[in-house]
């Protein structure tokens, strides 16, 4: 075996670099040990892109954790170039799980590599390579400027680009819209830090028309709902969401051999000047202020990004079998939240009566495609624009086959009007809720909740109030997700859904 990134017969191997690099990242959620990655897909670009070029997907697999030395293989042409670009794709099986193992997931991982460290990358260094033309420092690519302008030319020229071998598998095509301004691969570029589940580039902040450039970490076949829905809206005219310019679709490999196809990246208007609502509604909070003028505008933004949904984009008629749905999808949270949460043991048998009043309806709303996860830190506030929704990719703990099903738009509202509580209570965490100061949140986050109802309803001419037992049954699936995502991602923050789910089925016995 050769010494790890080592050449053998003139390519280098990438994988013991990535085995240690990839479990670090807050996109991959494969865990850190007993995974086997397998290359799906391997995209070489060519700065600055005058076509960019596949090669095939490189076959194998390497376990990881490893330093194994057989299985990434960085094509020969790339690192014989001063800076070589390479996306690989990459799918993740849990150890010993069969090849065709449907739970795996694809990552999409840009690297550079670099015949010269570049000291403004540092931060972004995998490490280093050893090849027969000396050493290779590879970069986290998205923080490389060449990357990003390979990237961004391949969408301002809606380029295509087949698989060198011709094999119809490996091709990305980068797309813009009609009528969109090229974005201009020359401009400065920045990542977006912060706690994300992808990875967002900033191109051309530094002047007029900036374009905001995600690149989906996970890949998943089929349409992304984050291009489809933007898209939709763009034709329909609709401002409220950033302004969808472009996007790159591709093909790679599944572990078990089957061909798959989806998207890779979305580009769109980068709403500069603007703050999300999360900051500014705890913002208010700390300051004492109200956000009640803000979450009227919110609730009317949220229900015009409603209407132009259900203009552009199919919708269907509830019938009681929607309900008998919804119903059996609530009941499946709640086992999947009991299951994650022991502590929602001694809620059981109140949430299993939402349940059957939920299946036992008259009626619910039509239903259309929706934004799916929706809460305050998905909207962007700014002078120029008021409020833009963001980030239609739905539940991240969803299967991606699910997320762009139609669903209730009251589900969106229900989201919003959980963030409210959310934004008034993680300030209070640890205080009993008789506590003045957790008294006061909960008035204010009644007064946001209010506020986005009216101006929800004054902007569609129907109150979600209405249907306020629907309304309150999605709040508490919320709730019930929001306890599994604590629970994975953030324990300390529990309690703001585990005493939503008990407040939510305290009134509803109260209102019986
Ligand atoms: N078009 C945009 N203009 C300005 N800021 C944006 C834009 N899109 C996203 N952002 C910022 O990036 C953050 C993450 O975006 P989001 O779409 O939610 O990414 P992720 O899918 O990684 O969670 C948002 O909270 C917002 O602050
Ligand atoms: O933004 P994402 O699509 O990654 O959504 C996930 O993370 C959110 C947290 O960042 C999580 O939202 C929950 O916490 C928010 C405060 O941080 C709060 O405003 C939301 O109401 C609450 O649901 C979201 O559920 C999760 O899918």
């Amino acid at each position: 075996m050769n010494e790890p990134g080592s050449p053998s017969t003139g390519v280098v191997d990438v994988a013991g670099l990535l085995a240690s690099w990839l479990p670090r990242q807050r996109w991959f959620s494969a865990g850190h040990g007993g995974v086997t990655l397998a290359p799906a897909g391997q995209i070489t670009l060519v700065p600055p892109v005058p076509e960019p070029s596949v090669v095939q997907p490189a076959t194998g697999e390497f376990p990881l954790p490893s330093s194994s030395t057989e299985n990434v293989p960085v094509p020969e042409s790339v690192i014989e170039r001063p800076v070589g670009i390479v996306v690989h794709l990459i799918s993740a099986l849990p150890a010993g799980a069969p090849a065709s193992d449907a739970g795996a997931a694809t990552y999409q991982v840009p690297l550079t590599y670099r015949s010269e460290p570049v000291p403004d990358l540092a931060h972004a260094l995998l490490g280093e390579l050893r090849t027969h033309d000396g050493p290779r420092y590879v970069y986290d690519a998205p923080h490389d400027p060449d990357f990003v302008a390979a990237w961004t030319e391949l969408i301002a020229r809606s380029a295509e680009a087949m698989s060198e071998a011709g094999t119809p598998r490996s091709r990305v095509r980068g797309v813009r819209r009609a009528g969109e301004a090229p974005p201009d691969p020359h401009r400065p570029a920045k990542v977006l830090s912060g706690e994300q589940s992808n990875t967002s580039i900033i191109v051309g902040a530094d002047g007029s028309d900036p374009v905001m450039i995600k690149l989906f970490r996970v890949l998943q076949p089929g349409r992304n709902p984050d291009v489809v829905v933007p898209g939709a809206l763009a034709r329909a005219g609709n401002e409220r969401v950033p302004r969808l310019v472009g996007w790159v679709e591709g093909e790679w490999v599944q572990p078990g051999g089957q061909p798959a196809w989806g998207h890779l990246s979305a580009a769109a208007e980068f709403v500069a000047g603007s703050s999300d609502g999360w900051r500014i509604a705890t913002g208010a909070v700390t300051d004492g202020e109200t956000f009640a003028r803000l979450s009227s505008d919110l609730g009317a933004a949220t229900a015009a990004v409603h209407a132009a949904l259900a203009a552009a984009l199919p919708t269907r008629p509830s019938t009681p079998a929607t309900l008998n749905a919804l119903a059996d999808h609530l009941q499946q949270r709640l086992a999947w939240a009991l299951e994650a949460a022991p502590a929602l043991a001694d809620h059981a048998t109140a949430a299993g009566g939402v349940v059957e009043q939920v299946r036992h309806l008259d009626r619910a709303p039509d239903l259309q495609i929706v934004h799916g996860d929706l809460h305050l830190g998905q909207a962007l506030h700014s002078d120029s624009r008021g409020w833009v929704l963001l980030d239609f990719e739905g539940e991240p703990l969803r299967p991606l086959a699910e997320r762009g099903d139609p669903d209730l738009a009251l589900r969106d509202v229900a989201g919003m009007l959980r963030s409210f509580d959310y934004a008034a209570r993680h300030s209070v965490l640890g205080l009993a809720d008789d506590d003045p100061r957790s008294l006061a949140a909960s008035t204010w986050a009644s007064e946001c909740r209010e506020a986005y109802l009216d101006g929800y309803a004054a902007q569609a001419g129907r109150d979600p109030r209405d249907d306020a037992a629907l309304l309150r049954a999605l709040e508490l699936d919320k709730a019930l997700y929001e306890v599994v995502y604590e629970t994975r991602h953030r324990p300390g923050w529990v309690e703001v859904p585990l005493r939503a789910v008990g407040r939510l089925l305290a009134a509803r016995s109260a209102a019986r």
